[in-house]
């Protein structure tokens, strides 16, 4: 069995990391590290990595009549014990350098721009929208990549297109689109609002659109819980409520407008919010977690 410590790092995130393991192939690791209020939290969530693995693999194959993607394996030999369950074997694409962001509510940058000028992403929305408000239909809102620890600029379609093409953007905004719709739908049959969410696209050979990265997880998509949907103000995060409203309370000690590293977590904050993310994947999939390896 190979260690992971024998593969190239390619790529690292937040909470991820990306390794070589050949000419053709990638491994895409989630750790069970959580970020909040743009820091990462130094208590790790148990399973967070697996549920989150988990959850990408269940979109890659109900999506998979819509658009293909990156993934090969979940079980494999050339995946390490030590990451089993929380890494996926994916195949290597040429990546196109747009975060392709679908909305179906209004909220977090989307809800920034708008207020300041009754768009987002030079597309135009009525009048009267406030946080959370579900849109008259889904947008395309493109984003260029940012360093690490800063946030993702909104550009328009136009500035995609002087990018990748017009043709091309016109087929990421499609595809986009249409995969959002396909999840929101499921989702909402499950209870849970997909709100947003942001897709990473790589090219075939032949120059066809690939699925890549994390897809429709807890930390790529804003997800809510339908039964407490308000608008009006911001939404309960169905993964993240108990660790936001732990480290917003005098508990903690912790002070948000300050520069501080949030505190650790106490044990029964780390409990809930992993019963969460169990509970998140259990209802959108209808599988058992204990069915996943690791
Ligand atoms: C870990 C944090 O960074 C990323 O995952 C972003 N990223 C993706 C790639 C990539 N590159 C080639 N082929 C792929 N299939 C992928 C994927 N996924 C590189 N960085």
């Amino acid at each position: 069995m190979v260690a992971l410590s024998e593969y190239r790092p390619v790529a690292a995130g937040k909470v991820r990391e990306l390794y070589e393991v050949d000419d053709e192939h990638l491994l895409m690791v989630a750790s069970d590290r959580v970020s909040a209020y743009d820091h990462v939290l130094e208590t790790p969530i148990p399973d967070k990595g697996r549920v989150l693995t988990a959850m990408s693999v269940f979109w890659f194959e109900l999506l998979g009549d819509l658009v293909d993607s990156h993934f090969v394996a979940a079980e494999d030999p050339r995946i390490p014990d030590e990451v089993r369950g929380r890494a996926l074997l994916v195949r290597k694409l040429e990546m196109l350098p747009v975060e392709c962001v679908a909305r179906g509510y209004l909220s977090g940058s989307g809800l920034a721009e708008y207020r300041e000028t009754g768009e987002v992403c030079g597309v135009p929305l009525p009048d009267g929208l406030t946080e959370a408000s579900r849109l008259p239909e889904p947008i395309f809102t493109p984003a260029t990549k940012a360093e690490l620890g800063e946030h993702d600029e909104n550009v328009s379609l136009a500035a995609v297109a002087a990018t990748v093409g017009r043709e091309r953007a016109e087929r990421l905004r499609d595809t986009t689109l249409r995969i959002y719709e396909r999840a929101a739908e499921h989702a909402r049959t499950r209870g849970v609002i997909l709100a947003d969410t942001k897709f990473e696209f790589g090219l075939a050979a032949d120059g066809a659109l690939v699925l890549a990265d994390e897809v429709l997880t807890p930390d790529s998509s804003r997800y809510w819980p339908a039964d407490e949907y308000a608008p009006g103000r911001s939404q309960p995060s169905f993964d993240k409520q108990y660790v936001r409203d732990w480290l917003t309370s005098p508990e903690s000690g912790w002070d948000r407008a300050s520069d501080a590293a949030p505190p650790p977590l106490p044990e029964e904050v780390v409990a809930a919010t992993r019963a969460r993310y169990v509970e998140a994947y259990e209802r959108i999939t209808g599988r058992d977690l204990t069915d996943w390896p690791g």
